[in-house]
């Protein structure tokens, strides 16, 4: 996957470097205008600190873009209170006097413009707020506090969003619960987000574009679909490791409650999901395990997804499999993995650049979020 830098005029671009103590942080990555860009790596690699730099609360060397604004160069240091980011953090920090609709508006009263109504009702829709509004945040549940801290960033109206695993604190269900709202309010935004986390199934969903960092430095840069089925980092080893790929709705069937999609030019079908606006673009999610690969067109099986690929890779899984990395015959940006057993790879002789039949056995709509460009 090769470091991308090209993101127009308008997107973010961030080169920082410093030390904090003993750790040393140097990196440099660029993002769209829009989208959700996810800073991914382990603990301690340096993710709040970077997200830290660009806020201007950590003072490191480097240089700091945003649209046509210069945050920071060799030349000059904005402060924190003149860069217009919404700082969305693991715990949300709302003000316990204060209702949830006046915690809402209290960055926005700060604002170069002020309270905007129609643009106040409509996060407040996006979010669910409306039943919230008049309620105290000790109330509030942890998902709940989470959705006001991001209404009041957004209502801010910043020019950069910067979540710091605004998740994290929550257990499954209440993440299961949010998620759907940070997917709606995201595919609305017109600025860039950075957003950390180190969960794979948040970046999944959320993200369209993946930073991943390594020990203070940048050990790769690129779209969603890329990042996950690049053979050179560690996503492809995870048990439930997926592909994540950008589809458009061609048509519901009703007779078999199935959704057809487009998928770089061949079709798929999802049941279960109900009807879908035609050309609405969707992510699938397709895990490596249930993806098997065949040398003919399988007309006696059950399973009604076969797609035409061509084989980039084969690498060793574990003592028992392989990781054979795919790309789609027609779309050949477009790729996922599937793991087959080393005696079936054996049996039907595989080998890099010949095409085959890939199965799926299990493909799910990851979001209602398309994969932004
Ligand atoms: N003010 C500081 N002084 C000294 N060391 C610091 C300071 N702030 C952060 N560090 C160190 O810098 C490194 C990176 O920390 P950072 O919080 O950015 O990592 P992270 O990737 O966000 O981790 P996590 O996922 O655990 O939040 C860590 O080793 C941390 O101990």
């Amino acid at each position: 996957m090769n470091a991308e830098a090209e993101t127009g005029p308008a997107g973010l671009s961030v080169a920082l470097a410093g030390r904090l103590g003993a750790f040393a942080l140097d990196i440099a990555f660029a993002a769209p205008a829009t989208g959700v860009t996810a800073l991914f790596g382990p603990s301690g690699s340096g993710k709040t600190s970077v997200l830290r730099g660009v806020a201007g609360l950590a003072a490191f060397d480097g240089r700091i873009t945003v649209g046509d604004e210069i945050w920071q160069d060799a030349a000059s240091f904005r402060p924190p209170h003149r860069r217009a980011v919404g700082y969305v953090f693991q715990e949300a920090s709302l003000f316990a006097h204060l209702t949830v609709a006046k915690n809402l508006v209290y960055g926005a009263r700060r604002s170069p413009g002020g309270v905007d109504a129609a643009h106040h009702a409509e996060i407040v829709e996006l979010l669910g707020l409306g039943p919230l509004l008049a309620r105290a945040p000790a109330g509030l549940s942890g998902g709940e506090r989470q959705r006001v801290a991001l209404g009041r960033a957004i209502l801010s109206r910043p020019k950069l969003l910067l979540m710091d695993e605004p998740l994290s604190a929550l257990d499954r269900f209440a993440k299961d619960e949010i998620l759907p709202y940070f997917e709606a309010l995201q595919a609305e935004l017109a600025i860039p987000v950075l957003y950390v986390s180190h969960d794979i199934a948040e970046v999944e969903r959320l993200a369209d574009r993946i930073v991943v960092i390594e020990k203070g430095r940048v050990q790769a840069a690129g779209g969603l679909n890329a990042a996950l089925t690049d053979s050179g980092l560690g996503f492809v080893r995870d048990p439930h490791a997926a592909a994540v790929l950008p589809a458009r709705v061609v048509a519901y069937h009703t007779e078999d409650a199935l959704t057809e999609l487009d998928l770089g030019g061949q079709p798929v079908f999802v049941d279960g999901s109900g009807p879908h606006d035609v050309g609405a673009a969707r992510r699938l999610r397709i895990e490596a395990r249930d993806v098997s690969l065949s040398r003919e067109i399988p007309t006696l099986s059950t399973i009604s997804n076969t797609l035409k690929v061509r084989i980039l890779a084969i690498e060793p899984a574990s003592a028992a499999d392989y990781s054979v990395f795919l790309a789609l015959e027609g779309a050949e940006q477009l790729s996922f993995v599937a793991k087959v057993t080393r005696r079936s790879a054996r049996r039907l002789s595989l080998a890099p650049g010949d095409s085959v039949f890939a199965q799926i056995k299990s493909v799910s709509l990851a979001t209602a979020r398309a994969i932004g460009d």
